[in-house]
Order: C-alpha cells, then sequence, then structure tokens
C-alpha cells in the first residue's frame, strides 16, 4: 500500500460555451508515494484539463484535490510548491543550455548551487545528453528538449511529479533510460502520475492507472487486473481473407483489409486451420492492455 499523496475526488470541470464540454466529469483517483499511476486516454478525453487543474491553472467546478495534505483548490499555490510538472509542450530555454535549465529549476526549487549542477549532470548523464548538455537550446532537437524537460521536473521532485506525455519525440533507446529515471523517482519515494496516449508503454511501468474517456473515468486497477478478465483470449489479427469471418471471432475493428479481433483460447485450433486456408497472413497473440483499452473505448461509444 501507499501513503496517499495526491487524493482527486468528485472533480468536475465544464467548459462554457457553444458546445458546454464536461471535461472532468465525477473524477476520483488518489496517487501514494513510490506509486506511477497512469492515466490513459484519447485526444480529447480531459487528461490535459484533469492536470491543469491539479496544478491551479484551471479551478474545477466542483469537488476536491489533495496534495500532501493541502488543499489544492483554496490554497493552489502552496499545493503547487509540493508538484514539479513536466507539461505536454516543453517550457522554452532559448538562451539557457540543457544543464544550465535544470540547474536554475533545481536552485528556484530550493537546491544549493553544488547540488543543483549535482543533480542536473547526474540526469544529464543518466539520460546520455552530456553530448548535448551544453549547446544553446536553439540547436537542440525535439527529442534533447523533451528529455531535458523531464530532467527538469525531476532535478528536484517534490511530493509529485506530473509528467505529461513524456516519451514524446523520444528515441526508442532514450526512451527506456527516461523509464528508468522514472522508476529512480518511484523509488525515491516521490508519487508520480503519468499522462499518456502510450499504452504499450505505459503497461510496463505503471503500478495502477485509470482510463479516462469523455471526461470520465472509464476503468481503474492494475495492468493485470485490468487485463484479467482476457486471460483466456487471444487477440487476432487477419489480413485479405477471403471468406466470411467465422462468429467465434469476436470482431473489434475492420476494413476492407485488415480484420482484428480475439477468440477464446479453445478456438484456437479450428480458427489456425481456417485462418490457414482462407487468409493471406494472420496473428494471434495475447491480449494486451491497448486491446483491451481500446475495446473499453469502443463498447462505451457502441452504447453511446
Ligand atoms: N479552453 C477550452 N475551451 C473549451 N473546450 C476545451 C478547452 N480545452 C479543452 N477543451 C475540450 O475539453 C475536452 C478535453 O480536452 P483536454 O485537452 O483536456 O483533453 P486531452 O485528453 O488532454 O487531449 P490530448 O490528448 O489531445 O491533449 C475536449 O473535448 C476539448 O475539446
Amino acid at each position: 500500500m501507499f501513503d496517499t499523496v495526491l487524493e482527486v475526488s468528485g472533480l468536475n470541470k465544464t467548459y462554457r460555451g457553444k458546445r458546454g464540454t464536461h471535461a472532468t466529469d465525477d473524477v476520483s483517483f488518489g496517487v501514494g508515494a513510490g506509486e506511477i499511476l497512469g492515466v490513459l486516454g484519447h485526444n480529447g478525453a480531459g487528461k490535459t484539463t484533469l492536470v491543469n487543474q491539479i496544478v491551479g491553472i484551471l479551478k474545477p467546478d466542483s469537488g476536491t484535490i489533495t496534495v500532501a495534505g493541502v488543499d489544492a483548490v483554496s490554497h493552489p499555490a502552496a499545493a503547487r510548491r509540493l508538484v514539479s510538472v513536466q507539461a505536454q509542450s516543453n517550457v522554452p530555454i532559448t538562451g539557457l543550455t540543457p544543464r544550465k535549465a535544470i540547474e536554475l529549476v533545481g536552485r528556484i526549487r530550493g537546491l544549493s548551487k553544488n547540488h543543483a549542477a549535482e543533480r542536473a549532470g547526474r540526469l544529464l548523464n543518466a539520460l546520455d545528453l552530456d553530448e548535448w548538455s551544453n549547446k544553446p537550446a536553439q540547436k537542440i532537437s525535439g527529442g534533447v528538449a523533451r528529455l531535458t524537460a523531464f530532467a527538469m521536473a525531476a532535478v528536484a521532485p517534490g511530493k509529485l511529479v506530473i509528467l505529461d506525455e513524456p516519451t514524446n519525440d523520444v528515441d526508442p533507446v532514450r526512451r527506456r533510460l527516461l523509464w528508468q529515471q522514472i522508476r529512480v523517482l518511484k523509488e525515491s519515494g516521490t508519487a508520480v502520475l503519468l499522462v499518456t496516449h502510450n499504452v504499450m508503454e505505459a503497461e510496463h511501468i505503471v503500478d495502477n492507472l485509470i482510463i479516462l474517456d469523455e471526461g470520465r473515468v472509464i476503468a481503474e486497477g492494475t495492468p493485470a487486473s485490468l487485463a484479467a478478465p482476457t486471460r483466456n483470449r487471444l487477440t487476432l489479427k487477419l489480413d485479405n481473407c477471403t471468406s466470411k469471418i467465422p462468429d467465434s471471432i469476436h470482431v473489434v475493428s475492420q476494413d476492407a483489409r485488415e480484420t482484428t479481433g480475439y477468440i477464446d483460447i479453445d478456438e484456437v485450433a479450428f480458427i489456425t486451420e481456417w485462418a490457414s486456408t482462407h487468409c493471406e497472413r494472420f496473428s494471434l497473440t495475447p491480449t494486451s492492455l491497448e486491446d483491451i483499452y481500446i475495446a473499453l473505448v469502443d463498447r462505451k461509444e457502441a452504447h453511446a
């Protein structure tokens, strides 16, 4: 069990306007010290609106947010001091180098000069950024800028770190280094709220997750508990089949060429034989969190 750092309860936020979007709809969850909570959701699901309320940029219409015992709705500045954020768009650091930018945030967040320099150096090295550490910000790539933004959030992390799509633009090798550093934050007892579209990556790092859709939490739990109902199912992809898809395949998506669905494990022999005869290619894989996520969001849309 984790000691709760962030507690969100019954949160509601509607953007006024012609459509009156209910962007946060009765959202409740908690994140504990040393816990990584993944917040998954499609574009427009309400992730940024949620983060902006936690950090005090937006005021909720109703509900409560508590950060390490501080009421973040009534006292946003006090709560904000306990939180570091890597926002979806990087903070401009023009005129600085990655090293200077990370050190500066460390100093602003209360580290001594030596400690800020030591933390910046360690993060730059761990993320394999030494080569760019002293280059002017105007000359660094998007991926290096993204990793620098992560290091700025991690240099003096506080009780809670919020990472909004931290791996965008980052190459696969440094992406792994980034995940390692997120684990280091967790191990040091920081609560981490990881906002992402990337379900496959999140599956390997989060302790718990919530899935947001149209502002609502439509599923929550550990990756294993969300996957449990599908333990006896396999995901099937079929390419260019020339015969009607058998009823024992539960189709999730289909276009002229490709069909994706799932089958019960005891149908494997029959489906393998059918697909080898009637389809150009097919694959059977264990059901991933991404499959579950898509099925959950699609099911909700089908019932709308
Ligand atoms: N300032 C605003 N005024 C009106 N509607 C808004 C505003 N900001 C966001 N919305 C709407 O609120 C909903 C949630 O948007 P939000 O940006 O929180 O989603 P998101 O999950 O962060 O999306 P993405 O993954 O694309 O960043 C969307 O329907 C969006 O169009």
